[in-house]
């Protein structure tokens, strides 16, 4: 199997149900839709009974053609034939119309539901799942549900049909028709030990699918950057694997599918060649009638048709079902983050404290131990530190992103754990990095947080930042289309664009991720003005890039391994020639507008 299976297990959040719960949930779907169900379910039996009608008006037929009577009945059963017919297809067309309609329904209250839960899961479960593998859940798995709904009623129609059929078959001949029935149970033990295999190899087609998709959303999130180091081939060679993964593993199960029906036909042949005997026999030795014979061999072949899908349906079935598993299992991943109260905020001071906080992204692996910090409300703070010191992480913790394992975190003086999350949410202003635009105008960005904004507020929003002369240079002003992600505009106007969109939210803490990337002189003037509109009067956490920023803020805070290895303002840090100078060197000296290389160096350990 090797590297065919690598890849391929379940995800953290995946589990296992009990058919019967699985069906049981899928069921609570269907209910809302019990009137159009029930008018289905007539249409089954009535389609069911017409079509086993027909067979029986011709075997009539050719009775009457062995005993001379057919010119009599004749045109009156070739019109009971057509009118047979055209009644069944009616029935169907109704069958078919309303079984689609209550399939398109429970899929689309199904997608929804998957949609709601996914929007719901807290960041952690984004870091863990690639983004491919959760739209392969929402699409694709809810679609191969959809299959088990029309499989199931033509499940119930084929089984009807079954019935039809068993039923005239024994009023004809209660020897052939037990002759026949001897091969059920043959049939229904091979379709069960076929269905454990083909709901193994299912869910494997489906984890290799959607791992197809992670890889594909993966490329198209970086194309740029693989664009840029000339990294297609690359890209190419680990597609590659993973699509002929999913080949081999479809492949596999395709096999697998098709093994069934030859086994199934040759159980059916070899009952048939019986019956064709017996039957043979039967007629010439005078205990049956020609018709009957006629009946029972078209019979036979009604009532094998429905049992081999049957058989076949189970892997459909096990498809479906192991789909629907996987919906639901998104549905239902516990959330990470838990509220133990939902008290709502009101207006923020914004005081913020960590006290002895414990978190890890995975809880082995802490990446801040013990912490305490506390900021007042309205204060300025910056976080400064080597890579991977914890400044992000600080951030993602106030903004209720992720659980921590131990401690507490206060906002002004309540546990964040009891506060009503969009309602805090509301007060908080995370502006990343890179900030993400969506599609549509600058002015609907600008309005994101706050819809009902009017014209007004929007426009006065962007002139408040950076005197708002940056909307002028926008080729339809606030009207501009950003393009996907915010293309359209260069890496300083979306952070523009993000510090506008802060002043209408007018939250009372800002968690800002400065860019590192840097902009032309006039453009990082207007974000310093517009950092200074929107952060006066808030408290403002900041992972600090900018020289500018760490000369105005209140406090500087050094952090190191997760942990604070000093802190005080600009002026009392440098002159301390501590922690704080080094990373200086490193990160800020540099900005100085007399720097020259290799100049501006402070000096580290007060020697
Ligand atoms: N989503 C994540 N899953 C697992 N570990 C993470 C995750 N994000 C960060 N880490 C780890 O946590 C530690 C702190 O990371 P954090 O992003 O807070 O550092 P940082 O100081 O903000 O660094 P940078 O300046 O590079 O952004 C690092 O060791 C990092 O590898």
């Amino acid at each position: 199997m090797g590297f065919i299976m690598d890849g391929l297990d379940a995800e953290d959040y995946d589990r296992t149900y009990d058919d019967r719960d699985l069906l049981r949930r899928i069921m609570s779907y269907f209910r809302p839709k019990l009137g159009a169900m029930l008018l289905v379910a007539a249409m089954i039996v009535l389609v069911s009974a017409s079509q086993a009608a027909i067979p029986t008006l011709v075997s009539v037929a050719v009775d009457a053609i062995a005993d001379g009577t057919i010119g009599e009945v004749g045109p009156l059963l070739v019109l009971a034939v057509l009118v047979t017919g055209a009644v069944s297809w009616a029935f169907n067309y109704v069958r078919q119309k309303h079984s689609a309609q209550v399939t398109g329904d429970v899929v689309l209250r199904l997608r929804e539901d998957a949609f709601d839960a996914v929007l719901a899961r807290d960041l952690s479960f984004y870091d863990e799942t690639p983004s491919g593998k959760i739209v392969s859940r929402v699409t694709s798995d809810t679609d191969d549900f959809a299959t088990v709904s029309t499989l199931t009623m033509d499940l119930i129609s084929q089984v009807l049909m079954v019935g039809f059929v068993t039923a005239l078959l024994f009023a004809r001949s209660v020897e052939l028709a037990l002759l026949t029935l001897l091969v059920v149970p043959i049939v229904v033990g091979l379709a069960l030990v076929f269905r454990r295999l083909a709901r193994l190899s299912t869910r494997r087609a489906q984890r290799s699918l959607s791992r197809v998709n992670a890889n594909l959303q993966e490329t198209m999130g970086g194309i740029a950057v693989a664009k840029n180091f000339r990294q297609e081939r690359q890209v190419y060679d680990e597609f590659r694997p993973i699509n002929r993964q999913s080949y081999q593993v479809t492949l596999r199960q395709g096999f697998v599918f098709s093994a069934i029906f030859p086994v199934l036909f040759l159980v059916a042949g070899l009952a048939t060649v019986a019956l064709v005997q017996l039957g043979g026999v039967a007629v010439l030795g005078g205990g049956l009638s020609a018709g009957d014979w006629y009946l029972f061999l078209q019979g036979v072949a009604m009532f094998w048709m429905p049992l081999t899908s049957i058989a076949a349906f189970w892997s459909q079935f096990q498809q479906g079902l192991s789909a629907s598993e996987r919906v639901f299992a998104l549905i239902d991943a516990p959330p990470r983050v838990v509220q133990t109260d939902s008290q709502e905020c009101g207006r923020l001071a914004g005081r913020i404290e960590f006290r002895g906080l414990t978190f890890g992204y995975d809880a082995d692996h802490p990446v801040l131990r013990d912490f305490g910090l506390a900021v007042e409300a309205g204060e300025s703070v910056a976080l400064v530190g080597h890579t991977g010191a914890g400044k992000s992480t600080l951030g993602k913790l106030i903004t209720r992103f992720y659980e921590f394992q131990a401690g507490s975190l206060l906002i002004d003086g309540r546990d964040i754990r009891t506060l009503d999350l969009t309602s805090y949410r509301r007060q908080i202003g995370a502006v990343p990095q890179a900030p993400f635009l969506f599609s549509g105008t600058v002015a609907d960005n600008i309005r994101y947080p706050r819809p009902d904004a009017s014209d007004d507020d929007v426009r006065a929003a962007a002139a408040a930042v950076g005197g708002g002369d940056w909307v002028e240079a926008l080729p339809n002003g606030l009207e501009t289309d950003v393009g996907e992600h915010g293309r359209a505009l260069s890496m300083g106007q979306r952070q523009l664009v993000a510090l506008a969109r802060l002043l209408v939210q007018d939250p009372a803490i800002v968690v800002l991720d400065e860019a590192t990337a840097s902009v032309d002189p006039l453009t990082e003037a207007q974000i310093q003005e517009g950092l200074d509109v929107v952060l006066a009067g808030r408290t403002s956490i900041v992972i600090a890039h900018r020289l500018s920023t760490i000369e105005h803020v209140d406090r500087i805070i050094v952090l190191d391994h997760g942990r604070i290895v000093e802190e005080g303002d600009h002026q009392t840090l440098l002159s301390r020639g501590g922690r704080y100078c080094e990373v200086y060197n490193t990160y800020f000296r540099h900005q100085s507008p007399n720097y020259r290389a290799g100049t501006g160096f402070v000096q580290v350990g007060g020697d």
